[in-house]
């Protein structure tokens, strides 16, 4: 699991961490960490040239203490001293081991083999103000490839939220623990590869403000199949979705249940989608509905409503009788205007999973799209706290959010994600995972996961389509799990 923390947590626990060793030591230890890494990215130190873009506070210090390491190495390492103050021992042992300390605009970021930024990190607050603005836009246009302390500039470390300007990183070198904003885009999107400096902070951290799952903590999730397994006890997922109007979003959604290894998939809808799903999914078990009714569909372990369902009354009605069972309900899509209009559908005890993109929630709670987002976590959490519900908010990060837990971010997935019926796709796979037993925080974040990870291997740097995320399922699950044997092993 990785963990990232907001500024104040991470202040909080520097503070005390402080306290029992000498001063400057944290600062040592991160500014080794730094200048160890920026070694790696330059290959050859000696000779090599490095641009340091240094502000007023320690964000600057760890810059210029990592470029008196380099310049020991025999790197030519220039710094803009951009803030109205500067780090002082950090700047005398910089000029000490031969750095030199030059004005913007002398061409230093365009002849750099490397530019380290150490502007602002966790001490910032709102956009990049000048001259660090225009010395964050000339690092982006610059040909060498830049370094960020910390977090790149301009991004905020506790939501990941970029106003105006920032760094765009190659890489970033985070000192004690992963900040927040480095996993949640916008900021995730500009912090590049990120690399952790352990600087001894790890006894004094609180609980995480968010978390990563890793393959190897998914793999521990995913439920198997155990010997004496049979479809029944595997969980049975029921599919509410499609319309006659929108017959593939019922083709996908089922395929996700199917292929995310639910033991059996019942669909109940009308003439048209039935058709359809009966066509491609010989394996579901359907019922053709007359009228919207849920009677005589059979039991099941976990409902997925709302894809292509349509708003009209036979939707509503199909949603209202699917929230009165007594089993878990993951809502999406033209559930979730329906949910809009209607708050007290959610009056349930059982668990609620809803599956929005930043236009759905953009419905369900009438913050604007942009700016759900630009701030993701924190609308995430709201709904979630709000509707008294688990928020999986799709896009470019995922997050997962359910009151009194860290939020779970998605970084799995890919651009090429981003076409229509995927979305209808994860349901499906969420859906498989909830009727197997997991809880909604866990169903919907493995999901997010397992979801990405298809899209992955579906994509493969081209474009995707939803069936073919919804067909890449099985292999992301073999690639988490190592084509681990389930149940009784093989007859030699
Ligand atoms: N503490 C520790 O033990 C360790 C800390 N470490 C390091 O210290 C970093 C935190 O250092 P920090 O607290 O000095 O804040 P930091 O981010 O450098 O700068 C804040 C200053 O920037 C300015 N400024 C703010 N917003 C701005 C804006 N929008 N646009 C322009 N300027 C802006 C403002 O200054 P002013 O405007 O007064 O010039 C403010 O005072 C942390 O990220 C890590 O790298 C590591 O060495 C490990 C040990
Ligand atoms: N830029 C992106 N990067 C990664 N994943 C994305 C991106 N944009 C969308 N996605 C993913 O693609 C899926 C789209 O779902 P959705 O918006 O519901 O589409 P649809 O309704 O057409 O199925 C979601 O899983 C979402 O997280
Ligand atoms: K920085």
């Amino acid at each position: 699991m990785r963990t990232a923390y907001t500024a104040d947590q991470i202040r909080a626990a520097e503070h005390r961490l402080m306290a029992r060793l000498p001063e400057g030591a944290l600062m040592q230890r991160a500014a080794s960490g730094l200048a160890a890494a920026c070694a790696t990215m330059l290959g050859k130190v000696y000779g090599s040239r490095v641009t340091l873009l240094v502000g007023s506070g320690d964000n600057g210090g760890d810059a210029l203490y990592a470029g008196a390491l380099l310049a020991r190495r025999g790197a030519r390492v220039e710094a803009v001293l951009a803030g109205s103050r500067t780090h002082e021992a950090g700047l005398e042992a910089f000029l000490l081991a031969g750095g030199r300390a030059v004005e913007a605009g002398t061409g230093t970021i365009e002849r750099a083999d490397l530019v380290v930024d150490g502007l602002v990190g966790i001490g910032a607050s709102g956009a990049l103000r000048e001259p660090y603005r225009e010395l964050a836009l000339a690092a982006d246009a610059a040909a060498a490839p830049t370094v960020a302390v910390d977090v790149p500039s301009g991004v905020d470390a506790s939501s990941g939220r970029v106003e105006g300007a920032a760094v765009r990183a190659a890489l970033t070198v985070t000192m004690g623990a992963r900040k927040t904003g480095l996993l949640v885009d916008p900021g995730a999107a500009l912090a590049g590869e990120v690399e952790l400096v352990d600087i001894g902070l790890g006894p004094y951290l609180p609980d995480p403000d968010v978390v990563a799952l890793t393959g190897a903590d998914v793999a521990a999730l995913l439920p198997r199949p155990a010997a004496e397994s049979d479809k029944y006890r595997r969980g049975v997922v029921g599919v509410v979705a499609g319309s006659d109007q929108y017959t593939g979003a019922a083709v996908l959604a089922v395929g996700g249940a199917l292929l995310a290894g639910a033991g059996m998939v019942r669909y109940a809808g009308p003439g048209e989608p039935v058709a359809q799903v009966r066509s491609h999914w010989p394996e579901a078990v359907i019922t053709e509905l007359e009228r919207p009714s849920l009677d005589g569909v059979g039991r099941v372990q976990a409902w997925v409503v709302g894809p292509g369902l349509g708003t009209g009354d036979w939707a509503r009605e199909m949603l209202a009788q699917v929230l009165a069972s007594d089993v878990p309900v993951l809502i999406d899509a033209d559930g979730l205007t329906l949910v809009a209009r209607e708050r007290d559908l959610l009056g349930r005890d059982a668990p609620v999973l809803v599956t929005p993109h930043a236009g759905e929630l953009s419905r369900l709670t009438g913050a604007g799209r942009d700016e759900i987002e630009a701030d993701r976590l924190r609308h995430a959490r709201g709904a979630a706290a709000d509707l008294g519900v688990t928020v999986l908010l799709k896009g470019s990060t995922t997050v997962v959010a359910e009151p009194d837990r860290p939020v779970r971010v998605n970084g799995t997935g890919t651009a090429w994600l981003a076409t229509g019926g995927t979305g209808d796709v994860l349901s499906g796979v969420a859906g498989a995972l909830l009727a197997q037993g997991l809880g909604c925080y866990d169903a919907g974040s493995c999901a997010a996961y397992l979801h990405g990870l298809a899209g992955r291997i579906a994509s493969s740097g081209a474009p995707l389509h939803a069936a073919g995320v919804a067909a890449a399922v099985p292999a992301a699950i073999r690639e988490l799990t190592g084509r681990e044997l389930t149940g009784r092993p093989a007859p030699r």
